[in-house]
């Protein structure tokens, strides 16, 4: 059988390849499918594991322990025919009747507290791998992200550590009772009748045939079915989020259209991989079949010459079952084991993306700094190709608040996100206060570094907690002062449970300036040095709109700051105004110089900022 029985529609084709660049390394993995498979993949997993060793030792005596007790009953069974029924010795049949009683007891107990111990510490490793990738994924550099769906993330965090459970918590283990109830049986029964027993492992060899080549096509298989759920993840994911737009532009019946073919092949690969997965159990009972007829016919025989005791031939036919029923486990453990193998390589890959921003070796704490800020003939590009700043040099004094114009893709976002650090720059320096901010911890950068985005970011929680988010150790006192200063105070205390009101949903709930005083809020109450702020440009009634600016220039009191301005108040206000094209300066100075200079700066103000995205409306409509 194989795996291109499952088609692609040529719809899904594209949508698969909407979703696959060549950069996107989750995607690039979820389609290679062929890939052999990395052992080393499981290795990450060791560690995690070892911490629960005792505990995985534990099992693994008390699964010793039910095996052999699972071997023995059988030899018991055959010695109580043998010499106690056929010799009808009823006081030993009632002490040995006894003693299996007793130790099938035991094997039951040994049995229930090796699944028990194994699920436990299974389970906690996982939740330490769980969490060990949350803590990678909070690392990873935003350039990993500006390549990944975040879907494809979630499927990995979610639908794959589901799958290594089940063979973290059982499978490992029992695949090693199997094998270890394969050697006793294989041993026991050598021991009982060499004949019989070589007879019976004739058909080995077969079996190791079926599993060769079943191995082959199952792995192929299951990869398919979690690139599928990766995919269908990835967008859901994305349409989920981008509800709005969706209904907005009537894309419902569009998009469930292209989600129905993604989700048809997603099932097609599933039950591609049932079909695959359910074939190896029938074959194993088949060639099961066969050799305990063949010991039947054979001992049977032998047995009706006189040649072999029937206790003996009953405790061997037992045997039989015996043995296939770790070579069933095993078959199946082995099953779930090339599904988990997929996973753990798919989690593995997660967990080796490396960390492009990291701290020095001999980082040290950013002390608290005036806020001089300079750019020395910055270089950087997000990739190769396309050089976004070209040596870019800028100084702005402790206090300052230099607003960034320029037409859009010249490079704004990127300055602030170079002085954040969620990049590295390629060539030259960034320097607060003389300080290399790549000689200082990411940490006490972003504390003395703080970030007001375009759209607020608003988490699910209480108004008060989302003010408190920068600073979780302020009173709630702190918490109201900071709302007072940007006057947000009585918008919050006029709302319907004034600070604890619930945010929902990314703060759906609320008003664009409601969401940007608070977002003010929260930066004030952290209090950092330097502030970058890009200014918003949604429309708001005026009242608020008056509110915002007041808050604003609040909130840049006293502060070196940086703002990608929108508004031409914030531009006129600023102490420097940075021209920007093409990633480089072209001019800078006041509002007032730069427009006696009748240059770059003058030609947009005479546009109105219309290409920047500001105007000179006030307030800004865009
Ligand atoms: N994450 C990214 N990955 C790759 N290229 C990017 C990324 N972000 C920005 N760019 C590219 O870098 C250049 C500068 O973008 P940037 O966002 O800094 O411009 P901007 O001046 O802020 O534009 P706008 O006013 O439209 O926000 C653009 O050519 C853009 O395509």
């Amino acid at each position: 059988m194989s795996t291109r029985a499952v088609k692609r529609s040529e719809l899904y084709e594209k949508l698969a390849a909407r979703h696959t660049w060549k950069e996107n390394s989750l995607a690039s993995s979820d389609e290679d499918i062929n890939s052999k498979f990395q052992w080393k993949s499981l290795g990450v997993f060791i560690p995690f594991v070892a911490e629960y060793k005792f505990q995985a030792i534990a099992s693994v005596i008390l699964m010793l322990i039910y095996t052999g007790l699972n071997i023995a009953n059988p030899f018991l069974i055959g010695l109580l025919i043998d010499d106690y029924i056929q010799k009808r010795d009823l006081a030993g049949l009632g002490w040995m009747s006894g003693l299996l009683l007793v130790l099938n007891v035991a094997m039951w107990q040994a049995q229930y507290w090796q699944i028990w111990s194994m699920s436990w510490a299974g389970q906690q490793a996982l939740y330490k791998i769980s969490s060990h990738m949350y803590r990678h994924l909070q690392r990873l550099s935003l350039s990993f992200y500006d390549h990944t769906q975040i879907g494809r993330v979630m499927s990995r965090l979610q639908s794959d550590i589901d799958v290594l459970e089940s063979i973290l918590s059982s499978g490992l283990l029992s695949m090693l009772a199997s094998l270890v109830a394969l050697i006793g049986i294989i041993g026991t029964m050598l021991a009982m009748n060499v004949n019989l027993a070589l007879l019976c492992f004739t058909v080995i060899p077969v079996m190791f045939v079926i599993a060769f080549f079943w191995a082959r096509y199952s792995q192929r298989s299951f990869r398919l079915t979690r690139s599928a759920i990766s995919l269908v993840n990835a967008t859901l994911q994305e349409n989920i989020s981008g509800i709005r737009v969706i209904q907005s532009l009537v894309r419902e019946g569009r998009n469930s259209e292209e989600f129905d073919e993604l989700n048809r092949y997603n099932l097609d690969t599933n039950q591609h991989a049932t079909a695959i997965s359910s074939l190896i159990l029938p074959l194993v009972e088949v060639v099961a079949a066969v050799a305990t007829v063949l010991v039947v016919v054979f001992g049977g025989i032998q047995a009706a010459q006189g040649s072999l005791a029937i206790g003996t031939l009953v405790a061997f036919t037992l045997y039989i079952n015996r043995f296939f029923d770790p070579i069933r486990d095993l078959s199946m453990q082995y099953n779930q084991l090339q599904r988990a193998g997929v996973a753990a390589e798919r989690i593995y890959h997660i967990l080796s993306v490396p960390v492009e921003i990291k701290d020095k070796e001999d980082a040290y704490e950013l002390p608290q700094v005036r806020g001089d800020v300079k750019f020395e003939n910055v270089v950087f590009h997000y990739s190769e190709e396309h050089p976004v700043l070209r040596g870019l040099t800028l100084e702005v004094k402790a206090g300052q608040t230099a607003a960034i114009v320029g037409p859009t893709g010249a490079g704004k976002s990127t300055i602030i996100s170079l002085l954040t650090r969620f990049y590295d720059i390629k060539g030259g320096s960034i320097l607060i206060d003389g300080h290399d901010i790549r000689d200082v911890t990411q940490e006490s950068l972003r504390k003395q570094v703080g970030v007001v985005p375009q759209e607020p970011f608003l988490f699910t929680g209480t108004i008060r907690e989302n003010i408190r988010y920068g600073r979780l150790e302020a009173t709630d006192e702190e918490v109201e002062a900071a709302a007072k200063v940007v006057g947000a105070h009585e918008l919050i205390l006029h709302m319907e449970n004034g600070y604890e009101t619930m945010i929902r949903e990314r703060g759906r709930n609320l008003s664009m300036g409601q969401r940007q005083l608070i977002s003010f809020a929260r930066a004030l109450l952290a209090d950092p040095r330097i502030l970058i702020l890009d200014e918003a440009t949604a429309n708001i009634d005026t009242f608020t709109e008056m509110i915002v600016q007041e808050g604003l220039r609040k909130l840049l009191h006293g502060r070196t700051a940086f703002v990608i301005a929108h508004r031409l108040s914030t531009i006129k206000n600023a102490d420097l105004i940075v021209v920007l094209q093409k990633g480089q300066i072209v001019e800078q100075g006041t509002h007032d110089e730069l427009l006696d200079r009748n240059g770059a700066y003058a030609s947009l103000y005479a546009m109105g900022f219309r290409h920047t995205g500001s105007s000179e409306e006030e307030p800004a409509a865009v």
